[in-house]
């Protein structure tokens, strides 16, 4: 099948309206401009990649710069804009709430914005949740805190009825901050609105610790994760060094991609091993973790282990699958099976062993932002705002070759972003640890 190179944006109508922000087109007097239609980012960067396009006779794919647009489609005082926060909690969510209400209010004099309470919940018609009008007194300070300030909820909604709320509520602006499922989510939404030739732009913030989505440099909240998960590291090494032989275990969230972990490794290298969904491996054997782990305590006589919580799934016995209410799977504890294990295994060897398990999952999702985090939900919710200003829809707001770009949401859900285990981000979380190359299930 030809590659769908078309990464173009989606309009409601055409911006004809002058936007209020006071920007020109001057060359020379130190003021930022507005961006225009034709200025593009080249999605792949290197020169292979440049080389290829020309040996093929295909253009690069070229990504929308976000930014402020000179004319505008919505009218700021006929204009009200709605938020949405779904899925699990992540540092900056708050962060980004407070960012869009400010630019909504301030640059575009928009009056009416309305929180939507617990996530899709909230735009369907039989919950009990009322929706917030939100002014910027009321966000002033949500910044400091983790969590939502909506509150947040997993499971599916009858789109039919989510865009009967926004018809009803006069809403034209959506602003679904979300993973994935928020942003299929969002995309069906965006289908229905089109299907009913409705005047309302669905906008997508990419929010996850797990950083799984798909084609951006990394989703916001992934950075605290791991930042918050340092410190918790360095503890654990305390306490495996604190015991002959001491094993700690720390165990991290990554449902199918071990980013968080394998970043917190290499942010702290008295990581000796670090488990990740992407990389089955055997417990037994030759090339099997126990005998990396065995080799490491006749070594240095203590051993730290950060594993994500959908790493080595493979090891439990086969069960039904538990699903949440988005149909995300739920994995079994690896943290608890691997202390049982490694305990059973130096046990049988007359090898005496203290093993430490510390699952500290939630504390790192519903920290606040970290200051680099703030900086990005920051920047995120201003392009949000300009880019659904201009018009456009279906679309998020993302950092791609570390530049603020609109990607079709259609894109980044097609598939979940992984470790690459043959990339230098997998190499250097082993050059880090130190763990075997070699530990891939045989
Ligand atoms: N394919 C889909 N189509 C429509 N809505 C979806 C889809 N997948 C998930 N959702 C909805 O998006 C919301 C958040 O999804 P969830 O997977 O829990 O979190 P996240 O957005 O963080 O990945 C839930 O209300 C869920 O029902
Ligand atoms: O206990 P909960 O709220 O269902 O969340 C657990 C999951 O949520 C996450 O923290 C984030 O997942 P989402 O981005 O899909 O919301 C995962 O790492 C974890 O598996
Ligand atoms: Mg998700």
């Amino acid at each position: 099948m030809a590659k769908d190179n078309n990464f173009n944006i989606q309009t409601i109508g055409t911006a004809t309206i002058p936007s209020p922000i006071h920007l020109d087109q001057m060359t020379g007097d130190s003021i930022y401009k507005f961006i225009e239609e034709k200025d593009r980012i080249l999605s792949d960067v290197t020169l292979q990649g440049f080389n290829t396009c020309l040996q093929n006779n295909e253009a690069p794919v070229c990504l929308e710069k976000a930014g402020p647009r000179e004319r505008i489609f919505f009218r700021p005082e006929n204009t009200t804009a709605a938020i949405v926060t779904c899925g699990g909690l992540c540092p900056g969510i708050n962060n980004v709430i407070r960012s869009l209400v400010m630019a909504l209010h301030y640059f575009y004099g928009i009056k009416r914005i309305i929180g939507i309470p617990f996530g899709y919940e909230g735009l369907s018609p039989t919950s009990n949740h009322s929706l917030k009008e939100l002014t910027p007194d009321m966000v002033n300070d949500i910044h400091e805190f983790g969590g939502t300030m909506l509150g947040s909820s997993r499971g599916a909604q009858p789109v039919s009825e989510m865009v009967d709320m926004l018809e009803n509520n006069k809403i034209d602006l959506l602003f679904a901050i979300g993973g994935d499922g928020t942003l299929k989510g969002a995309n069906a939404i965006g289908d229905e609105i089109e299907k009913r030739q409705l005047p309302i732009s669905v906008i997508g913030i990419p929010k996850t610790i797990d950083n799984d989505i798909d084609l951006i440099d990394k989703s916001f909240g992934f950075e605290t994760a791991f930042d918050t998960a340092a410190p918790i590291i360095r503890d654990a090494h305390n306490e495996a060094t604190g015991a002959y032989n001491g094993v700690s275990i720390v165990k991290l969230m990554g449902r199918d991609s071990g980013f968080i972990a394998a970043s917190a490794a290499i942010a702290m290298p008295v990581v000796n091993f670090v488990l990740v969904p992407e990389m089955a491996f055997d417990l037994y054997g030759p090339n099997g973790f126990f005998e990396a782990l065995k080799k490491r305590l006749e070594l240095k006589n203590h051993a730290v282990i950060v594993v994500a919580e959908g790493a080595g799934q493979h090891l439990f016995e086969k069960e039904k699958q538990i699903t949440d209410a988005s149909g995300n799977v739920q994995h079994r504890d690896i943290g608890l099976l691997l202390k049982d294990k490694i305990k059973e295994y130096f046990d049988s060897q007359s090898i005496k062993t203290t093993i430490k398990y510390i699952d500290p999952s939630y504390i790192i999702r519903s920290a606040p932002a970290n200051a680099s985090d703030s900086v990005f939900c920051n920047r995120l919710a201003y392009h949000a705002v300009h880019g659904a200003m201009a018009g456009k829809t279906k679309f998020v707001v993302g950092m791609v070759n570390n530049q603020f770009v609109h990607l079709p949401i259609s894109k980044v859900v097609h598939q979940r972003k992984k470790i690459d285990l043959a990339g230098e981000f997998w190499f250097a979380a082993l050059q880090s640890t130190g763990q075997p190359f070699s530990m891939v299930q045989s």
